[in-house]
Parts: C-alpha cells; sequence; structure tokens
C-alpha cells in the first residue's frame, strides 16, 4: 500500500491540476486514473491518417485560467478559420449566408435582444460560485428554461435560437429539463450570454498538438511514480476526527491502493455513485448525486482534401436548429493542407443517430453537413463521430448539470468536503462552468485548501 498526503482519483484537468500544485507546494501525492491514458473528457487520436480531437479542444478568449496554464507550460495555440460568411438555415429550409447578425427580421432581432437582456439581467444577480444564493432561487430552479422563453415571447425562432445557444450548445439537454437558474449559472460562469455565442470568444483559439497535450504534460512531469494507469478506485474508506475534521482516507484501486490524509475525487459527478464509500456518504450526498446527470452531444468530424467552402467565400460556420447537425464550424488542423468541418448532434438528435445503422448514420450525417456547404460535403476523406455515451468513465458529453431543482436544492453541497474526501470537476465550478477552464481553476483552488488542512494539521 502506497502512502502519500493525498489521492487524486481521476486524471482529467481537475485532478491532474489538483495534483500539479500540490506537488509544488510539497506534499506527496497519488493519481489513480481508471483508464490507460490522462485527460478523461480531452483526447486526440489518429483515425484514417487523419489526427482528431474528440473531445474539449476550443480556448475562449476570456478563459484566464487555462490561458495562464497555456502560457506556464509553454503551449502553443492557432486560431480559428473565420473568414467568410456563415449559414443560417430557418426551420422552413431556406438558407441563407450572412455576416453579423442572424437574417431573420427585425421583430425576432429585437425579440432576441429582449430575452438576451433579460437573461443577462437575472444572471447578474448571481455569483456564479453560489447560484443557490439568490433570494429567489427555489422559484427559478423549478421553472423550465423553455416555459420561461416561452412566457417571453410568442415569437419561436427568437425563442428557439436563445434556447439553442444554452439548450443544445451548453448543457446538451433539452430545455424543458433544466431550470432558468441553471441558464443562469450558465451565462454568468462566462460573465454575460454574449461570450456564450460570439464565436469570436468562444471557439477562438486551440492548442498546437491537441488539448489532450496539457493533461499529457502535466502528467509526464509529475511522473509515473504519481500517476497510476490502468487504476479504476471501486472503494474509498474514509474517516473523520469525530467532529468533521478529516482524519484518514484510503482508496483502493484494482492496481495500487494509497492510504493517504485527503483524497481529490476528480471524477464527474454522475460517477460519484459507482466508487462504493466506507462508510456509506451522507444521507444528502446519497440523495443529491442521483440528481447530476450527463448531456448527450455527437461531435461529428469530417475530412475533405480540401477547405471547399472557403473558396466559395464560406467560414464554415452554420446554424439550423432543426438540423441533424445544428452547428458547425471549420475545424482544420493547424498546418494541414485538408479541411474538417465539425458539427454537433444533440440530445434526442444524437440517440435517433445512434439508432442508425453505421453506414445509413454517416450518410445521415453528412447530408445535414450537404444542407450547409453543398454536395461536396458528402465527400470526406476520413470521418469520425466522438461516442462519449458508451465511455464507462464518463457516461454522456460534454458534462453534468443538475435537473431541474436539483441546483437550489443540494448545490450548495457539491463543493464542500466530507471528511478528508474533496470534489473537483468542471461540472461543479463556477466561472470556466462545465469547461476546461473550469476544471483548471477548481484543481487549483482545491490544492489550495487541502494544503492549507495540511498545513494546519502539522
Ligand atoms: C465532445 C466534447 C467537447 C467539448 N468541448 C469543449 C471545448 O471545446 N472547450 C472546453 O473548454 N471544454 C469542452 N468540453 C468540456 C471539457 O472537456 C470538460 O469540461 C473537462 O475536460 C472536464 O475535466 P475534468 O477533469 O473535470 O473531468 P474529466 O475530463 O471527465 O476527468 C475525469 C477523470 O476521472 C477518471 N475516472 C472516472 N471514474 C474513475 C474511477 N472510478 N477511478 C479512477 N478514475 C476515474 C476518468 O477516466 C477521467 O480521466 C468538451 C467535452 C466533450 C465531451
Amino acid at each position: 500500500m502506497l502512502q502519500r498526503d493525498v489521492v487524486v482519483i481521476g486524471a482529467g484537468i481537475s485532478g491532474l491540476m489538483a495534483a500539479r500544485r500540490l506537488v509544488e507546494a510539497g506534499h506527496s501525492v497519488a493519481v489513480l486514473e481508471a483508464r490507460d491514458r490522462v485527460g478523461g473528457r480531452t483526447w486526440s487520436d489518429t483515425v484514417d491518417g487523419e489526427f482528431f480531437e474528440i473531445g474539449g479542444q476550443w480556448v475562449s478568449s476570456d478563459q484566464d485560467a487555462l490561458i495562464a496554464l497555456l502560457k506556464e507550460l509553454g503551449k502553443e495555440t492557432y486560431s480559428r478559420y473565420r473568414d467568410g460568411n456563415s449559414v443560417y438555415i430557418t426551420r422552413d429550409g431556406v438558407r441563407h449566408e450572412f455576416r453579423g447578425d442572424f437574417p431573420v427580421s427585425a421583430e425576432t432581432l429585437a425579440e432576441i435582444d429582449k430575452l438576451v437582456t433579460a437573461l443577462d439581467a437575472l444572471a447578474a444577480e448571481i455569483d456564479a460560485a453560489e447560484p443557490w444564493r439568490h433570494p429567489r432561487a427555489a422559484e427559478l430552479d423549478n421553472i423550465q428554461f423553455s416555459s420561461w422563453l416561452a412566457s417571453l415571447t410568442d415569437d419561436d425562432e427568437a425563442a428557439r435560437i436563445v434556447d439553442h445557444y444554452i439548450a443544445a450548445g451548453m448543457l446538451t439537454k433539452p430545455s424543458q429539463t433544466f431550470s432558468v437558474l441553471q441558464a443562469m449559472l450558465m451565462v454568468a460562469s462566462a460573465e454575460k450570454f454574449e461570450h456564450l455565442i460570439d464565436e469570436g470568444i468562444l471557439l477562438d483559439e486551440r492548442v498546437v498538438g491537441g488539448m489532450q497535450s496539457v493533461s499529457q504534460q502535466i502528467a509526464d512531469e509529475l511522473g509515473p511514480d504519481v500517476v497510476h494507469l490502468s487504476t479504476p478506485v471501486r472503494h474509498v474508506e474514509w474517516s473523520d476526527a469525530g467532529d468533521g475534521r478529516p482524519a484518514s482516507v484510503t482508496a483502493h484501486g484494482e492496481r495500487v491502493t494509497v492510504s493517504a490524509r485527503y483524497a481529490v475525487l476528480a471524477v464527474p459527478p454522475n460517477l460519484y455513485s459507482t466508487i462504493e464509500y466506507t462508510p456509506a456518504l451522507p444521507r444528502m450526498r446519497q440523495i443529491a448525486h442521483q440528481h447530476q446527470s450527463m448531456g448527450l452531444v455527437i461531435k461529428a468530424q469530417a475530412v475533405y482534401e480540401t477547405p471547399f467552402w472557403r473558396e466559395r467565400g464560406l467560414s464554415g460556420t452554420g446554424f439550423a436548429s432543426h438540423e441533424r447537425v445544428c452547428e458547425v464550424y471549420d475545424n482544420t488542423l493547424h498546418g494541414s493542407d485538408h479541411g474538417t468541418l465539425v458539427g454537433f448532434i444533440v440530445s434526442e438528435r444524437a440517440d435517433q443517430t445512434w439508432a442508425l445503422p453505421e453506414a445509413e448514420r454517416k450518410q445521415a450525417v453528412l447530408e445535414s453537413f450537404a444542407a450547409y456547404f453543398g454536395e461536396d460535403a458528402r465527400h470526406p476523406i476520413a470521418f469520425y463521430l466522438s461516442d462519449w455515451g458508451s465511455e464507462e468513465y464518463t457516461r454522456g458529453a460534454y458534462a453534468a448539470s443538475w435537473e431541474l431543482g436539483g441546483l437550489s436544492r443540494w448545490g450548495h453541497l457539491q463543493n464542500e468536503p466530507v471528511g478528508p474526501l474533496f470534489f473537483a470537476s468542471s461540472d461543479i465550478q463556477g466561472a470556466g462552468y462545465l469547461h476546461v477552464d473550469g476544471g483548471v481553476r477548481i484543481g487549483s483552488d482545491t490544492a489550495a485548501r487541502i494544503s492549507a488542512g495540511l498545513r494546519a494539521d502539522g
């Protein structure tokens, strides 16, 4: 059995960041990772000779913590191609090429503006780290986001566009399954709605070598004595000093057992219940953990001989909330002559798409790309669909969020330790919520909290 100050369970960005900062502060650490690789929801692979980022990849220009980490690690980034017109397809199939505002009527633009103003105003009333403190938290957390939008406008198109950015673009859940408070948190975590929709901010840069290389470099610097791969943790024994103060913890990994003063559970919240605890976690934790669930999105990528859309004055960006692929961007790899499109298939559309036989599924996705960019989009040289739903150690994408009513009822527990057990995930973080930036932040903050505890314990 290994003896360490801290055992970290999960080698995604949150766990690795916690380990990095703890080691820097002079503490001994073991990281136990279930998979045979680090990076969690950031992952790259070469398929049919093409390099794909299968999970998280973009760096937003306002993600200060991630940008500072990239600098610290000496990582280079590159910009997404964005010159030219975007494509918007209306519900009745009319295809528009546009720049700037959506090509909808002045009345619809005014309605969008009204909805965004109302959402921004509500988001400004909360601290993203503690949305449950809003005086009307319970009320706002029991109103479906879809009903709230419908109560403010009769303009279907305006409601659908605003709905799209939060439901399809971020939480990857239907908007009747999450609350206004959850949407406020999403907006507050990025400061304002515009930061979630302005592709110049949101989808600004990518990391040369892929986002997973950030985790790989941190793990390499920690070394194989610290990071143990292929070691799922199935059982955690913990105790406190009788007054809630931490005493000890033992994490039983499949190949390695670690005894420590503290543990960081750096797995997504929907997986907390896949680990057995002795003693069992406190009552409200056991209840709360059943109400944080993953959304579902398929990240679809098609590589072509050339980025043919650029020659036609198109940026590669497209939106059509009724299309199978509801959002699409130019995702061409740095330094490549080939051109790549990335599109997203969300929620029920993802269920339906996975239900198709494989060959039909590919054709159906390419048909959607063709709706935006024409027949050439049907003939890629490589094609890949990210299947996070079948990954045992993730179980969905992009992230886990609270079901209706959960955030106000149990959210206050999510960042509180249980004896020696601390929790760290991008999915329970305020600023940078559901993003790599959030993982960097919560990993560092958790390390600081534990480090202070270790110093106080002597
Ligand atoms: C398709 C997709 C696209 C995305 N796009 C972006 C983007 O462009 N930009 C962005 O910022 N974010 C994006 N995200 C979100 C981002 O990837 C995540 O928010 C972030 O990577 C989460 O990091 P984490 O360390 O908190 O969790 P994870 O990355 O999920 O790490 C948790 C780790 O715990 C391990 N684990 C689980 N159970 C156990 C166990 N029992 N024992 C040991 N280990 C265990 C897992 O294997 C995993 O390595 C995307 C996510 C997906 C899936």
